[in-house]
């Protein structure tokens, strides 16, 4: 896809006049007629854009390229094709009549249908839809834009995951009810009232707070959703079968004492996407900026729905439109707001959106319906941003756990990489000492489908055998045993204070939100004093009470009330050594074991065997540390452990499977030193 260049776009004159600097979506087309376009002429004229130049020797760059192909060029577009489907994650956006030679845009009917008759026949070798999003005239003749989507079975769907992230009130349920649901809203709950019974029912028995709720589209682009009508709920099973693409919606709280399930919510649950939604009458209020400056510390690339316009006088939005792109394009942001108006806007947007500087800006009315089906098309348009690779190594992130009766303990979450399949062994953990069991996985569902298998960038929930659900905690991974997985106490990484009242110093302690990991960490060490806001800095965090499993370049969330950092894990210091840990945890159990033994033999002999106490037990054995980074950069520092004490007052919920021995020290002499 085409990349939007850095440069501040120039103000196309046809954009509103209270709004004007938000950019309108033809800026990034190549559409001639906006002369400013900001990509230099770049948009969908390079070979990532459209069917372009390639990168082979072949010049594949006419605008005639595609109307009787040699040989040789057939298997070049093939070949290019494949990639940007790959790259797509089974769908590309392919522009017909375009060609980067420098001669006209457009071609008459009798070259556009054999254009189309090849594309098709291309499509067809990699069993793949062709659907027509718009047709245009230039000066050529004509233009068309195809949306081309890899066939999936029966079973499978394109999915991708968007947060809904704004302040209370700001329409987020009631958009979800009437997409979902296809009902409008009367202004006055109606909608919500809808999803909230449908979630209520479908979430009966889960503790998780965070919603999901999905939209099914079919190879058409149209809508599968299609509430009971007696109940009002949905189906997922029928949505997930009659769908090519599942947008999953992470529905996440807007009110800020739930800020911490927020946090949760976008990093564990791995969005794609977010959609940031702002009231048009209420304005950028409340957590607002906390939610997008969350979205922007992930990098998850953001969009706007700016809501309820039916009921907002006009110089009210177009106050709001303002401070929106105000805000968009601050220091801070960066971001380039455009205004999407029709559906040409929609495909450009939707093209371009993976930039990640792209912001486009909807505006909708949930009660009127006005401009749903654009918000619904760009939907329909986005592309998962995992790309995954079936020979890597599975990785799976539980991010919850349930008992369901009759089929025991299950775990959901996201596969990460790799595929995983049914009787497939994992290894699960860590546990509280950082070790890894094995685990078989005896069925797995998929939007609560049946299915044989899950790939990279797939939600799945596992049913697990001969396993408490006290035993897993949200954090841990299932992973291939190719990966021979380590637990790590301490990390260090990058970190930018976003906020803070006075200034953090080394025994400082707040929740690390890292993936699906939230568990509160100590500051031994860092490369300055003490941090305010706007700092940046190298930081040497440890857990306080489990290992976990981390990697290298993860984002992380720092947070404790206001204050908030974020950064990037860039060492792994202090992993835990699996074998010398199993030693620790049989050492243990048969120490548990002698002691009751004792207990009774000692009951008769009247005297008290003493049980293990946690805060004597041994620290698990440290490992000679693996900094796992990509650099290669090894770090030794054996902590010693032992005689610590529980720091931040949280205890584990699980039991974990041996909970007893669970001894959460800051290593002597770490606080405080530099
Ligand atoms: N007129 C009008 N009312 C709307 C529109 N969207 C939502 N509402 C109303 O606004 C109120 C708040 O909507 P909600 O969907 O509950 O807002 P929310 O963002 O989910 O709020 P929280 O869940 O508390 O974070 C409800 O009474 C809706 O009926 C709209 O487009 N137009």
């Amino acid at each position: 896809m085409a990349s939007v260049t850095a440069t501040e776009p120039a103000i196309c004159p046809a954009a509103i006049p209270a709004a004007e600097s938000i950019v309108p979506a033809c800026m990034f087309a190549p559409d001639r007629g906006c002369a400013d376009d900001p990509s230099g002429g770049e948009g969908f004229e390079d070979g990532d854009g459209t069917n372009g130049e390639s990168a082979d020797h072949l010049d594949l760059s006419s605008k005639l390229v595609l109307v009787s192909p040699t040989g040789e060029q057939y298997d070049s577009l093939l070949r290019h094709l494949r990639e940007r489907i790959d790259e797509g994650c089974g769908e590309t956006i392919y522009v017909v009549g375009l060609g980067s030679d420098g001669g006209d845009y457009g071609l008459d009917e009798k070259d556009m249908e054999a254009s189309v008759a090849t594309v098709q026949s291309l499509c067809e070798q990699i069993e793949a839809d062709l659907i027509l999003l718009r047709e245009r005239t230039d000066t050529g003749g004509k233009i068309r834009d195809y949306l081309i989507r890899r066939r999936v079975g029966e079973q499978d769907f394109l999915e991708v995951r968007v947060a809904v992230v704004g302040n209370v009130d700001a329409g987020k349920s009631t958009l979800l009810g009437v997409l979902t649901h296809g009902e409008l809203d009367n202004g006055r709950g109606f909608a919500r009232q809808k999803l909230f019974r449908h979630k209520h029912e479908m979430e009966s028995g889960r503790t998780s707070s965070v919603g999901n709720d999905i939209l099914g589209f079919d190879q058409e682009g149209q809508v599968v959703n299609k509430p009971d009508s007696h109940g009002g709920g949905l189906d997922w099973t029928k949505i997930c079968e009659k769908s090519s693409k599942v947008i999953t919606f992470i529905d996440l709280a807007g009110h800020e004492k739930y800020l911490k399930t927020t946090v949760f919510g976008m990093t564990g649950h791995l969005p794609d996407f977010c959609m940031l939604m702002v009231g048009s009458n209420a304005g950028i209020v409340g957590m607002t900026k906390e939610h997008l400056g969350l979205a922007l510390a992930l990098n998850v690339p953001v969009f706007v729905v700016v809501t309820k316009i039916d009921m907002c006088p006009a110089n009210i939005l177009q106050e709001t439109l303002k401070l929106l792109q105000r805000l968009l394009k601050s220091p801070g942001c960066r971001k380039i707001p455009v205004l999407v108006q029709n559906k040409d806007d929609v495909i450009v947007t939707a093209s371009n959106f993976s930039s990640e500087r792209m912001c486009p800006i909807f505006q909708i009315s949930n009660v009127t319906g006005e401009n749903m089906d654009l918000l619904k098309m760009f939907l329909n348009l986005l592309s998962s941003r995992t790309t995954f690779s079936n020979d890597e190594p599975a990785e799976f992130q539980i991010d919850d756990t349930y008992s369901v009766p009759g089929v025991g303990t299950v775990v959901s979450g996201t596969t990460l990489r790799g595929l995983i399949r049914l009787n497939d062994t994992l290894l699960l953990g860590p546990d509280p000492l950082g070790t890894f069991i094995p685990i078989a996985v005896k069925s797995i569902h998929r939007k609560r489908m049946p299915v044989r298998e899950v790939r990279g960038g797939q939600t799945a929930s596992f049913a697990l055998k001969k396993i408490k659900r006290s035993s897993i905690r949200k954090g841990m991974v299932m992973v291939s045993p190719k990966l021979m997985p380590q637990a790590t106490w301490e990390f260090e990484a990058e970190i930018l204070v976003l906020h803070h009242p006075t200034t953090i110093s080394p025994r400082y302690q707040a929740m690390v939100h890292c993936g699906s990991i939230r568990q509160t960490a100590t500051i031994l060490t860092m490369n300055k004093d003490c941090l305010r806001t706007g700092d940046k800095a190298s930081v040497h965090f440890r857990f306080i009470k489990t290992p976990e499993y981390l990697h290298c370049d993860q984002k992380l969330v720092f947070r404790e009330g206001r204050t908030k950092a974020v950064g990037t894990i860039t060492k792994l210091l202090q992993s835990v050594n699996t074998q010398a840990a199993k030693a620790q945890q049989s050492k243990t159990q048969a120490n548990k074991k002698t002691s009751k033994e004792g207990t009774a033999a000692n009951e008769e002999a009247g005297s008290t065997a003493r049980p293990p106490s946690p805060n004597t037990a041994q620290l698990p054995t440290v490992a000679e540390e693996e900094a796992q980074c990509k650099d290669g950069n090894k770090e030794n520092k054996l902590k010693s452990g032992g005689g610590g004490r529980r720091r931040g007052g949280q205890r584990h919920r699980g039991k974990g499977l041996n909970a007893a021995t669970i001894s959460t020290v800051v290593p002597a002499g770490a606080a405080g030193t530099a």
